[in-house]
């Protein structure tokens, strides 16, 4: 889908409305899921069956593709109101970038038919969220997408307006070569407020760190060490305002954040401060800043978004000589719409969630679970509910009949007595990767694998997505390496010569291909843990056969 790293869940149902819209869906003997459930598309698990979509913007085709195989889509752009409120009534599910208004008369119109609106982007400004709780509706966005678009934009209009790019531009277009009117000022040792610390202020934080720029931020809720981590000071909004030479805007647009750059702030700034907004118009009072623009309070402004979009004709901002604007492109780059970031985690928890509980030995039951994840992101910036969501189908599908969906995850879960904890551990280094890697770990069980328990006394799996696809690369405390597709034979034998080859010989008389193979051991002739991956599934006979080398201590069947 485009723009998915991960779909935040902005309005949850309450259990009971969760349950009673679960409830109405199809019974899978009329919808049977597909084989292979690309369950990335997080509206289609949260309907459950082939639901009708209507795209009202441009989204990247991958995506489109990609919902195509879940769901009939309509993508229509452009809508009047009125013809999004004509077409609404015959569609399960809306996406939207921020140019459509969702207002309370589009969820009338939809007649309840409605169930989830995504926004593909961050803002959900442009969706009345009242309406969208009375009517029953999901609200979903896509918190992390377009985070480093929008941060790459902010630095691009930094560095635009201190050195007059587009006005420069302009005037060689014209004809014109006004050397001396168009010197700049450089950014190296100036003072960058960053006004709202978030995803995309700390982004710009880090850039503008490597301008050699002097960072401050301003944010009531930004955790203090997140900003140390990146060098940059806290500050009041008072001393953001005095003290910097750019100001940078990077908070949501609030009750308490609407036209918080008012007179009175232009009042405070230092003269001459030039200041870059990608956040949202409404943050900025636009006449007052139009005022400070003409007294010379502020020197340049950079505006990627304005209170109405798109700005009308006459807006004296958008066509004043200080002032540099672009269409609202903050997120308007090829990999921030195709950006599927997430979705290999998504495959790679559902699937180690499957593994763990075919690891269980029978009667077992299965109440403890721990889920870790591994990251260099801060743990705002990773929201896991739709990986734990996932864990919890793994781990529940193979052994019942019940159909988990992102809705009723955690409900089923609980139903089943499921005690699942979360762990997230912080990495040191890049944070462009969501995640390292993922363990699941099942306490209070044993195992049809002895060697699938930990030191720790847990079944644990873990696994990493690879080359864009989900590994599994610890089982119990040996090191495994094998592709998640298909099923996997796991072995542990003693570490001697032949072993590979004789189970290999016993497959491939079955025409059973084999798509991955690792072995990890403890030390040079002791034990090993040999994992293969395999296309087909092998018949009883074969299994049997291998149970029977000699060397082979234990091995287990687990289909994927
Ligand atoms: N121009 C674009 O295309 C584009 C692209 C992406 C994001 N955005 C916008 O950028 C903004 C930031 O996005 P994000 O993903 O970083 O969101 P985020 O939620 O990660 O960060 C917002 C930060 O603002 C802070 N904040 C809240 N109230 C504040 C206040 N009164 N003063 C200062 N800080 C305050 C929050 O604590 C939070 O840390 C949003 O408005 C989003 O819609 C625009
Ligand atoms: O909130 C957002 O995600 C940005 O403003 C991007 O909006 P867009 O999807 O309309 O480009």
């Amino acid at each position: 889908m485009s723009v998915i790293s991960s779909w935040n869940l902005t309005i949850s149902l309450n259990t009971t409305l969760s349950l009673s819209w679960r409830s109405s869906l199809p019974s899978r003997a009329i919808f049977p899921r597909p084989k292979k459930s690309k369950t990335l598309v997080v509206l289609a698990i949260a309907l459950g069956a082939k639901p009708t979509v209507l795209v009202s913007e441009k989204l990247g085709d991958a995506g489109i593709q990609l919902l195509k195989t879940f769901a009939n889509v309509d993508c229509s752009y452009n809508l009047s109101p009125e013809e999004l409120c004509t077409k609404i009534s015959l569609c399960d599910a809306l996406i939207v970038r921020s140019g459509t208004k969702v207002t309370r008369e589009v969820f009338e119109s939809a007649m309840g038919r409605l169930k989830v609106v995504g926004r593909a982007g961050v803002g959900i400004d442009n969706v009345d969220i009242s309406a969208a709780t009375e009517h029953g509706c999901l609200v979903v966005n896509a918190p992390t997408a377009n985070t480093i678009a929008a941060a790459e934009h902010g630095i691009a209009l930094l560095t635009a307006v201190s050195r007059n790019v587009a006005q420069a531009d302009a005037s060689v277009k014209a004809g014109k070569w006004e050397r001396n009117k168009y010197v700049g000022v450089s950014l190296v040792g100036k003072t960058l407020a960053v006004m709202g610390f978030g995803k995309v202020g700390s982004e710009v934080a880090r850039r503008a760190k490597g301008l050699g720029m002097q960072v401050i931020a301003h944010d009531p809720y930004a955790p203090a060490d997140r900003a140390r981590a990146i060098g940059v000071e806290l500050v009041s909004f008072e001393e953001a305002l005095t003290t910097a030479d750019f100001i940078s805007l990077h908070m949501p647009l609030t009750p308490a954040t609407s036209k918080m750059f008012n007179d009175e702030a232009f009042s405070r700034v230092k003269k001459g401060v030039r200041i870059i907004n990608v956040a949202r118009g409404g943050v900025i009072d636009e006449e007052a800043l139009l005022r400070a623009l003409d007294s010379g309070i502020v020197a340049q402004a950079a505006l990627d978004v304005f209170t109405e979009e798109p700005p009308p004709q006459e807006n004296k901002l958008v066509r004043h000589e200080n002032v540099t604007v672009t269409p609202h492109l903050g997120a308007s780059t090829t990999e921030a719409q195709v950006l599927l970031e997430l979705s290999p985690y998504v495959a790679l928890t559902e699937k180690l969630g499957r593994l763990a509980v075919q690891l269980v030995a029978g009667g077992s039951g299965v109440k403890f679970v721990k889920v870790t994840y591994a990251s260099a992101r801060g743990p705002d910036d990773l929201d896991t509910r739709l990986l734990r969501a996932m864990v919890t189908k793994g781990l529940i599908e193979p052994i019942s009949s019940v159909f988990v969906n992102l809705v009723n995850a955690d409900f089923i879960g609980k139903q089943r007595g499921l005690r699942l904890t979360e762990e997230r551990i912080v990495l040191d280094g890049s944070p462009e990767k969501p995640l390292e890697f993922i363990q699941v770990r099942i306490a209070n069980v044993e195992s049809k694998f002895a060697s699938a328990i930990s030191n720790s006394g847990e079944i644990t799996v873990e696994g990493r997505v690879k080359d864009g696809k989900p590994h599994l690369t610890k089982v119990g405390s040996f090191g495994v390496d094998v592709s998640l597709e298909g099923s996997i034979v796991l072995c542990r034998q003693s570490d001697q010569p032949g072993i590979i080859g004789k189970v290999g010989n016993i497959l491939s008389e079955e025409n059973v291909n084999v798509n991955f193979m690792s072995v990890g051991r403890i030390a040079p002739g002791k034990q090993a843990v040999m994992t293969i991956g395999l296309d087909e599934e092998p018949s009883r006979d074969a299994l049997k056969k291998i149970g029977e080398i000699t060397a082979v201590e234990e091995f287990v069947f687990l289909k994927l």
